[in-house]
C-alpha cells in the first residue's frame, strides 16, 4: 500500500527530531577521557588481604566442534583483563581441545549433554559474570541448552554478556533477555542487523547508527547495546557513547571474542563498584567501554609490533600492557 504524501512527511520529520534527540545524547569524543576515568574507578584495587575468586570467577557458556578458538580467547581474556577463575561450559567435542590450548582455564564438558542445565545452574552460585555465545555454533540442542541456563542467570540475576550466537538466540527469541538489566549484548555489523531486524521488524538505517543502537535498547527495554565497528556505539537506551580508540586496519576473526570475555570481567566489577563510583553514569555503559577501549588499545599495540601477521593471541599478549596505559596512568 503506498503511503500518502502527508504519513510520509510525518515520517520523515520525526526521523530528524529523533536524529536531533538522539545526537543531543551523544557522548562526543573529547568525553571519551572523563568515561575512561569512570572506568579507572570502577577497577578493584590489588589487595593481600584478598581471597582467590573475590575479583571475578566469570563463566564463558559456549565452544562446539567447530569452534574452539573462540571461548578459548573470551575466556583467557576475563584471565588476563584481572579475573581470578574463569570457567568455559562448552559442548564434550570441545573440552579436551580448550583444555590443551590452557591449565589456565577450568572446561566444563557439559553443553550437549541432556543435564546441561543442572549441570551449569550448580556453578552459578559461584560465579560473578556469564559470557554467552563466543563459538557455540547454532545447533538446536544446544541452543535450547543455552536458553535454559539464560532463564536460571536471570532468576539469580547474574550479569550476562551475550555475543556471536548467544546473540543468534536473542534474534530468535527476544523475550529471553527483553528488559534485563544485567544484560549486555555485543553484535558486530551482521549481528546487529540480524537483532534489529528480528526486534523492530524493519531494515537499519545505516546513515544513523547512533539512532539505531538507541532505538534497539530501547525496544529491548533498556538492555545495554555495543554495536562493534570502526567506531564501537554504545548505549542503554537513554545515553550513547562513542568509542574510538585508535586500533587498526587489522581485522582478524577473534577480536570480539576478547572484548567480550573483558567485558566479564568488567561488568561485575562496575556492578560492584555501583553508580557513586560511575558519576550517575550506567555501570553497564561504563564497563563496555572500558572492554572496547581496551580491544581497540590491543589491537594497536599488536599491529605496531606484527603488522599484518597481527593474530587475536597477538592481542591477548598485549592486555597487561594495553590495561596499564588506560586504566593505570
Ligand atoms: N577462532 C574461532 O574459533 C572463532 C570463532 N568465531 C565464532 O564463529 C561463529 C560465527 O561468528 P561470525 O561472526 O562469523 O558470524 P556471523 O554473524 O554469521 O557473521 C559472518 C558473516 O558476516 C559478515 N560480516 C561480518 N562482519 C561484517 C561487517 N563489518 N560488514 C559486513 N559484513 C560483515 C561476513 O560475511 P561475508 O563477508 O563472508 O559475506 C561474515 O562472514 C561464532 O560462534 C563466533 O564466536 C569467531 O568468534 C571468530 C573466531
Ligand atoms: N572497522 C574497524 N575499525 C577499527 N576497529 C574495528 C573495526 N571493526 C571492528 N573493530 C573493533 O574490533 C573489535 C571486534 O569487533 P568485530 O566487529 O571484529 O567483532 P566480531 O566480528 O564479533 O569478532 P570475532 O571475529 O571475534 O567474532 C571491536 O573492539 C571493534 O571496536
Ligand atoms: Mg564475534
Amino acid at each position: 500500500m503506498a503511503l500518502s504524501p502527508r504519513c510520509g512527511a510525518i515520517r520523515a520529520c520525526r526521523r530528524v527530531l529523533e536524529r536531533a534527540f538522539s545526537l543531543r545524547k551523544v557522548h562526543s569524543i573529547k568525553d571519551m577521557e572523563n568515561t575512561l576515568q569512570l572506568v579507572r574507578n570502577i577497577i578493584p584495587p590489588l589487595s593481600s588481604t584478598k581471597h582467590k575468586g573475590q575479583d571475578g570467577r566469570i563463566g564463558v557458556v559456549g565452544g562446539c566442534q567447530e569452534y574452539t578458538g573462540a571461548p578459548y580467547f573470551a575466556a583467557i581474556s576475563a584471565l588476563k583483563v584481572g579475573a581470578d577463575l574463569s570457567h568455559v561450559f562448552c559442548a564434550s567435542a570441545a573440552a579436551p581441545v580448550i583444555k590443551a590450548y590452557s591449565p589456565e582455564l577450568i572446561v566444563h564438558p557439559v553443553l550437549d549433554s541432556p543435564s546441561a542445565v543442572d549441570e551449569v545452574e550448580k556453578w552459578l552460585p559461584r560465579l560473578h559474570a556469564l559470557v554467552v555465545g563466543p563459538g557455540l555454533g547454532r545447533d538446536d540442542v544446544l541452543l535450547r541448552n543455552v536458553q535454559g541456563i539464560l532463564e536460571a542467570s536471570k532468576a539469580r540475576d547474574i550479569p550476562v554478556v551475550i555475543d556471536a550466537d548467544g546473540l543468534w538466540l536473542v534474534a530468535q527469541q527476544p523475550a529471553l533477555i527483553q528488559g534485563y538489566q544485567k544484560a549486555v549484548l555485543t553484535p558486530n555489523h551482521m549481528e546487529f542487523s540480524r537483532l534489529y531486524d528480528a526486534v523492530l521488524r524493519g531494515p537499519v538505517d545505516s546513515d544513523d547508527r547512533h539512532g539505531s543502537v538507541l532505538r534497539l535498547s530501547q525496544a529491548l527495554g533498556n538492555v545495554t547495546v555495543v554495536q562493534k565497528g570502526e567506531r564501537d556505539i554504545l548505549s542503554n537506551g537513554q545515553q550513547v557513547l562513542v568509542c574510538s580508540q585508535e586500533g587498526s586496519s587489522r581485522r582478524c576473526g577473534g577480536q570480539g571474542d576478547l572484548l567480550s570475555g573483558s567485558l566479564g570481567v568488567l561488568v561485575h566489577w562496575a556492578l560492584l563498584a555501583g553508580p557513586e563510583k560511575t558519576n550517575g553514569s550506567s555501570p553497564l555503559l561504563v564497563a563496555a567501554f572500558g572492554a572496547c577501549s581496551l580491544t581497540r588499545q590491543c589491537n594497536h599495540q599488536a599491529f605496531q609490533k606484527h603488522g599484518r601477521s597481527t593474530t587475536t593471541s597477538d592481542m591477548i599478549a598485549e592486555v597487561g600492557a594495553a590495561f596499564r596505559k588506560l586504566f593505570e596512568t
